[in-house]
Order: C-alpha cells, then structure tokens, then sequence
C-alpha cells in the first residue's frame, strides 16, 4: 500500500528558512521510498508583509487545514512591528488550530555544552498549555503613550482547557518508565488562576495513581532546572511559565539551536504544528551560523506524530551519534548534510 504525507512548510522569517530547508532534508533522507512526499510551501512573515499588509488570510487558513501536519521555522524580523507576525501569524495558526498541546522535550544529548555540573541525566518533556493564558489578547491601554497609561494583559484559564492539557500531560506521565509529573505555576500569588490548575491537577490524578506528582512554584522551578533537572519527568504549565521555562531548559541542555517543540492538537481535526523553539535570530540570519538540529529534531517528532516511530528514531539516534563528533565550526548545511547522510545510511 503506498502511504503519502500532505506537509505544508512555512519557512518564515531570519534562521527559519535557513533551517526549514535542512529539516526538509533530512526528512526526504528519513523517509520509507513508498511514501509519497507532497510539501506546499507559504510564503508568511516578514517579506510578505510588507509586500501586501497581510500575515494570515482565512484562505491561507483553510489551504493549510488540508494537510497531516505543518513544518514551520520561525517568524519574527525587527523591520515588522513587535508582536505583529508573532500574533498575526503564529499565535493566529496554534489558536485556530487548536494546538493545546505544546510539546517540549529536552534531553542532554552526548558532548554537547552544557554550564551544569556532573552532565546530569536530563530526560524531561515539558508540556505547555498551547491556547489560554496571558497569550489571549484579553486585554488593553488607556490613555495610551500618556503618563497616565494603564495596560492590562489578563491571563484566561478555563476548567476546560486546563482539564484537557493537564489529563494529556498525566497520559504521558503514565506512560514513561518514571511516571512522574509535576505541575508549575505561581498559586501562592496568582491564586485565581494558580487555584484553578492545581484542583484540577489533583482531581484529575485520582485517575492515576502510577503517577507519582509535585508542585513547585515557577519561580522555584527555575532553580531546579539548574541544580537538580534530573528530579523532572513531565512538567505541565501554563503558557507563558511554558515559554520561559523551555528557553531556560535549552540553554542548559545544549543550547537552544537543539530544541525542538510540537505544537499538537491530539483530536486530529486540525494539523499538528512542528517547529524549533529558537526564533528568527536576526542576529545570526545569512551567516550560516544556525544550528538545524532543533528544527531536523522537531521533523522527528512530526514523523512520531504520524506514525513514522522508527524513521522518528533514527533521526535522533544520528542526532545522537553526530553531536559525539560535531566540529563547533560547521556550517548549517553541512550539519544537514551530515544528518541526512546519517539519515539514509
Ligand atoms: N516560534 C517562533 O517563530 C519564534 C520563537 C521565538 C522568537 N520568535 C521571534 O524571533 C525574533 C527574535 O527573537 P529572540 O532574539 O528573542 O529569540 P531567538 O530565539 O530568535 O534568538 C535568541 C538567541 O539564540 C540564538 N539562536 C536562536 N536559534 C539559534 C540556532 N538555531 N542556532 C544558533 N543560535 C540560535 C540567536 O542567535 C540569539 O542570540 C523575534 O521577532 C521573536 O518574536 C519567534
Ligand atoms: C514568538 C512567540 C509568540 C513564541 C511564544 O511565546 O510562544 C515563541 O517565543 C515560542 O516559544 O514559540
Ligand atoms: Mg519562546
């Protein structure tokens, strides 16, 4: 039987297109020969932009609801208003498509730099709540670019989207040989909302009692990831805890040009979104200087997504197997040609 994958690729902005074409790559060296590859490519981000005013029209929308899955590199360029792409575009894909999901897994991988002491056995996930909190755009100014400005930026957090995210992240736990989860947030001060996830978190691990938890405030959080990052398994969070902390654990897990995220809706109505978790680093765009791995790692749990576990495992196993000897000096296209080939070999 001939089995086909219908992947929409955005590139986007700065690293993003410099780093899709290595994930592409690597993903055509993974494949099984029988299965048929289609990619239709977006152009979204910056450039587009400022040609047209536009970020995301409906019917962009709809075209790249009819595919498995999304790859996508980065969006963001300093020409472009903060916050325009970032909302317009991305925020505006992992909302319509129900992403709630974001995945984020970190490992120490072999010789790779890390400031922690003893190379401690790093293997965590963090799962991300994807749709609710601060990131909704709830929120305004008065009397804007006045002394007197007031801005507000309010946190959503519904029983429904934290049940879902939370049950999802004890699904996970459950099936890891530590069976552990932990639950960050700031209840001691943020007390609506932190209350919110902490109930929920407790009521719904009484259907699981393999699951062994924790609470740690967030703040306390990111002292663990530096002193003890082997006490984590799964760690679910509230959105912006989630951004932050995953930033922090790639830069202790190798470096942030090696994390590599999934943005998941698990109904399956709507595609799945890969992509690193690194941005357009302006400051690094056109040298050859970006790392591909996080994005040639986010291919791998796109394949796992789709069912692709083995062809998912050996991109990581050569992943593995070319940090051990990676010159520092490489260039982004050689560090994708050396996967591929690892990939294929
Ligand atoms: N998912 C996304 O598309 C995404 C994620 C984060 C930031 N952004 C956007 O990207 C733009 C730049 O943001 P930023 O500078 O805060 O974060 P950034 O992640 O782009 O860069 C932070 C630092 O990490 C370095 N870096 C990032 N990726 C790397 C790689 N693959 N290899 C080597 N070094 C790498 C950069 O050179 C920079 O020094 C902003 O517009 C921001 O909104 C987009
Ligand atoms: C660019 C921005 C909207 C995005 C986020 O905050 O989620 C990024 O930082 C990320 O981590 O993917
Ligand atoms: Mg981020």
């Amino acid at each position: 039987m001939s089995r086909s994958i219908r992947l929409a690729v955005i590139p986007g902005d700065g690293i993003g297109q410099e780093v899709v074409a290595q994930g592409l790559k690597v993903l055509g060296a993974a494949l099984p020969q029988d299965v048929k590859l289609e990619t239709k490519s977006y152009d979204l981000g910056a450039r587009r932009w400022h040609a047209t005013g536009e970020t995301l029209t409906d019917a962009e929308l709809e075209s790249l609801k009819d595919h498995d899955a999304i790859l996508l590199g980065a969006i963001g360029d300093p020409s472009v208003p903060s916050g325009v792409l970032e909302r317009g575009l991305l925020l505006k894909l992992r909302f319509a498509f129900d992403h709630y999901v974001n995945l984020r897994p970190s490992k120490l991988f072999p010789n790779t730099t890390t400031p922690l002491a003893g190379r401690p056995d790093i293997d965590f996930v963090v799962v991300r709540e994807g749709t609710e909190g601060p990131y909704v755009g709830n929120g305004g100014s008065l009397r804007t670019g006045t002394p007197a400005e007031v801005a507000t930026e309010v946190s959503l957090n519904t029983a429904y989207g934290v049940e879902r995210v939370v049950r999802d992240a004890y699904e996970r736990a459950n099936s890891r040989p530590r069976k552990k989860l932990t639950l960050v947030h700031k209840n001691n001060v943020l007390v609506h909302a932190g209350h919110l996830w902490k109930n929920i978190f407790d009521k719904v691990g009484a259907e699981y009692p393999d699951v062994t938890t924790d609470y740690l405030h967030v703040d306390a959080a990111t002292i663990f990831f530096v002193t003890q990052p082997e006490r984590f398994d799964v760690i679910v969070t509230d959105n912006l805890f989630g951004d932050i902390l995953t930033d922090l654990a790639a830069a202790v897990t190798g470096g942030i040009g090696l994390a590599a995220s999934g943005n998941i809706n698990p109904s399956g109505a709507f595609p799945s979104m890969f992509e690193p978790v690194h941005g357009s680093a302006p400051d690094i765009a056109g040298t050859g200087k970006a790392d591909p791995t996080a994005t040639i790692l986010s291919v791998a749990l796109l394949l796992q997504h789709l069912g692709y576990a083995d062809e998912a495992a050996r991109i990581e196993a050569a992943v593995a197997e070319d940090l051990t000897e990676r010159d520092a000096a490489r260039t982004t296209d050689e560090i994708g040609d050396a996967l591929a080939a690892r990939v294929s070999g």
